[in-house]
């Protein structure tokens, strides 16, 4: 796989090159509620730039469908990179457009622009090889050379991530050299006990992966928006919690098969609407009433996740244990959290959101042995996935 370095040591100088960065940052409303994902891809950024390449960034931001969607628009994501960087970007309104192409024919050497979110376009995330190709046409046609350092997004077969590879002379980011090294270390044979924790509201992503992971791990505990579709395998009522109705049997057979080994929380915080005003009690995971949801785990559960961690020597954490942005939420992440920072071994938190809940709720992130940009990326990697943005940089 060539790397940065050795598109540096070829000269830069005037070349216009293509980073695909993951700057899926959290926003509320357009405030950016933590800026880990951006500064992880400084280094990148700023030796091309410093080398005097034209520096052409891309990302996606959210999951808008295909089509421009101001809410989900990089343009809040741009004015933090120049406060970061200290130097003015060029922001394009579109991606592959007439803004895109006028912001990357006026660079000078050094200059750095951000195009607006790859996902406005459908051909970004189309399963259509041809709809794709075409997109990736486009992206390649704006640049000479491409780096991908955009690690929360290797798992995804997106033009900007796979196809724009194959167009172009492709090398590997710090960022994606360093995620990959230092999660090869559970790839292997990680200290036992092996424990991961799994939470988060990407369900359907997730409950794939845990198939896979079942037989490498000790003990997989499951909390978040993951835990009721197997609350409701167990035969419980979840009330409108968040459910992946067609995985209830995947989650029932999983649950069979781990012979004790999927811990699931015993009690729940249940609200009335998904907000930080509503009214909310702790109640037991097998007594969630039917006009409520759970937003997070409860204390009991937080104790009996806590005994799990306490004896591990290896644990992977991705996805919050409940809707910690909201206050009434958090105590469940961040009292899972804690228990993590204890722990006597090898500990690993990957997510966008789950590292900013380190960040935001005041954690010591240097309690962590690794904090990685990549949530489902990470765990994909874990499971020995060959991840598409990988395959693509070793061809
Ligand atoms: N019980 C829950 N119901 C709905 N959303 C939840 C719940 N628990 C956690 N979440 C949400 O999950 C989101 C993060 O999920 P995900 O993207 O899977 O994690 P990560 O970015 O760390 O990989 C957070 O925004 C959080 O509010
Ligand atoms: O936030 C991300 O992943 P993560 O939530 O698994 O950490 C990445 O930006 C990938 O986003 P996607 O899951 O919408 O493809």
């Amino acid at each position: 796989m060539k790397t940065l370095d050795d598109l540096l040591a070829e000269g830069v100088e005037g070349r216009r090159v293509l980073v695909r960065a993951d700057l899926n940052v959290p926003l509320d409303g357009n405030k950016i509620t933590d800026d880990g994902r951006i500064r992880a891809v400084l280094p990148t950024v700023r030796a091309l730039s410093e080398a005097g390449a034209r520096v052409i960034v891309v990302s996606h931001l959210g999951r808008p469908k295909g089509a421009p969607d101001p809410k989900y628009s990089l343009e809040p994501v741009a004015a933090r990179l120049g406060e970061l960087l200290d130097r003015p970007i060029a922001f394009a309104t579109d991606t592959v457009g007439e803004s895109a192409k006028s912001v990357a024919a006026s660079l000078a050497s050094g200059d750095v622009a951000l195009l607006e979110n790859l996902r406005f376009n459908a051909g970004e995330t189309s399963k259509d090889e041809a709809e794709r190709g075409a997109f990736a046409d486009e992206l390649a046609a704006l640049a000479e050379a491409y780096v991908d350092d955009a690690f929360g997004a290797v798992h995804r077969k997106h033009a900007s991530v796979y196809d724009v590879a194959a167009r172009l002379p492709h090398f590997a980011g710090g960022l994606v050299l360093r995620e990959l090294e230092v999660l090869g270390k559970l790839t292997g044979q990680p200290d036992r006990p092996y424990v991961v924790v799994l939470g988060g509201s990407k369900v359907s992503d997730k409950l794939a992966v845990i198939e896979a992971l079942l037989p490498k791990v000790d003990k997989l505990l499951v909390g978040g928006g993951m835990c009721f579709t197997f609350l409701k395998a167990q035969g419980h009522e979840v009330g409108k919690s968040l459910l992946e109705a067609d995985m209830i049997d995947t989650c029932r057979d999983l649950l069979d098969r781990a012979a004790g080994r999927i811990v699931l929380p015993v009690d729940v915080v249940a609200a009335s609407a998904f907000a930080a005003d509503a009214d909310h009690d702790v109640v037991p995971a097998d007594g969630i009433p039917a006009d409520r949801l759970g937003l997070d785990i409860g204390p009991d559960s937080v104790a009996l996740f806590a005994e799990a961690l306490a004896g591990a020597r290896t644990v992977f954490w991705n996805g919050p244990m409940g809707v910690f942005e909201l206050a009434p939420f958090a105590a469940g992440t961040r009292g899972v959290a804690e228990a993590i920072t204890k722990v006597d071994g090898f500990t690993v938190v990957g997510g966008g959101d789950s590292a900013a809940a380190v960040r935001t709720l005041g954690l010591d992130e240097e309690a962590f042995g690794h904090i990685s940009t990549g949530g489902g990326a990470s765990l994909e990697y874990l499971e020995g996935k060959t991840l598409p943005g990988v395959a693509a940089l070793e061809q």
